[in-house]
């Protein structure tokens, strides 16, 4: 595929599931192991005051106030099951997967183009953030311990669903004020059209990749790897 060249970009908010980072890696390794270690997690660490604040989140959003622990980890449990983008549940995820990284359980999955063009783009004066579901404190850990090392100091900052959700155009208006630069300076990288959608209706640029097993045929532009991709 030939490289797309935009020299208009002066930024670029990156997804990670699907985009930077292989969709098996998150449903087949991160996944199973925030649920496997979620429910001790909890059981042990309830009364810290930043993890008491996410289980009563859990309980704001079961409209429950009093469901007890072992409801809230198993209403935790189903969501990862049926991988629901809930804020609360992607904090706690992140907590657990911090043990998982420093244990050397695992290292963040990178695709082989994502580092040398993150660094490349970086050089090139361009603005590296990141738009994920995950956590800012999960994004952090997969591009702290990724495959390619610690690749943190490369990035601008980090968005995650407190900003809104990714398939809402809202959110990329908010991520527009963040930045303080023109929607249309603003390169939003990620494999789901519904998420493109909505950042081109905030005025954001977009493009579609096309990683092993994702479906092209958008109106959006489309390429198969950050190679492909030059500023
Ligand atoms: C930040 S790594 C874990 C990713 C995650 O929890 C997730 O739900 C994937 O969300 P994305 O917005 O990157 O598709
Ligand atoms: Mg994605």
């Amino acid at each position: 595929m030939a490289p797309m060249s935009n020299p208009t970009v002066r930024a670029i908010v990156t997804d990670i599931e699907g985009t930077t980072t292989d969709i098996n890696f998150v449903h087949k390794v991160l996944f199973p192991y925030a649920h496997a270690k979620l429910p001790d997690f909890l059981r042990e660490n309830a009364e810290a005051p930043a993890v008491a604040e996410q289980i009563q989140a859990v309980r704001d959003v079961m409209q429950d106030a009093d469901a007890s622990l072992e409801a809230v980890i198993a209403t935790l449990l189903h969501w990862i099951d049926t991988d629901q983008k809930v804020t609360p549940l992607k904090a706690l995820q992140g907590m657990v997967w911090a043990d998982g990284y420093q244990r050397g359980n695992f290292t963040g999955h990178l695709y082989a183009d994502v580092a040398p063009a993150l660094r490349q783009w970086q050089a090139a004066g361009v603005a590296l953030y990141v738009y994920s579901s995950g956590s800012v404190q999960a994004q952090k850990l997969l591009f702290g311990y990724s495959d390619e090392g610690d690749l943190t100091p490369l990035f601008s900052g980090y968005f995650d669903t407190h900003i809104g959700h990714k398939r809402e155009a809202v959110a990329y208006q908010r991520i527009v004020e963040a930045l303080d630069l023109p929607a249309e300076s603003i390169l939003f990288l990620s494999d789901v059209v519904e998420e493109l959608d909505a950042a081109k209706q905030a005025g954001m640029q977009t493009l579609q990749l096309v990683r092993e097993g994702t479906q092209a045929g958008t109106a959006h532009a489309c390429v198969e790897s950050f190679a492909d991709i030059a500023l």
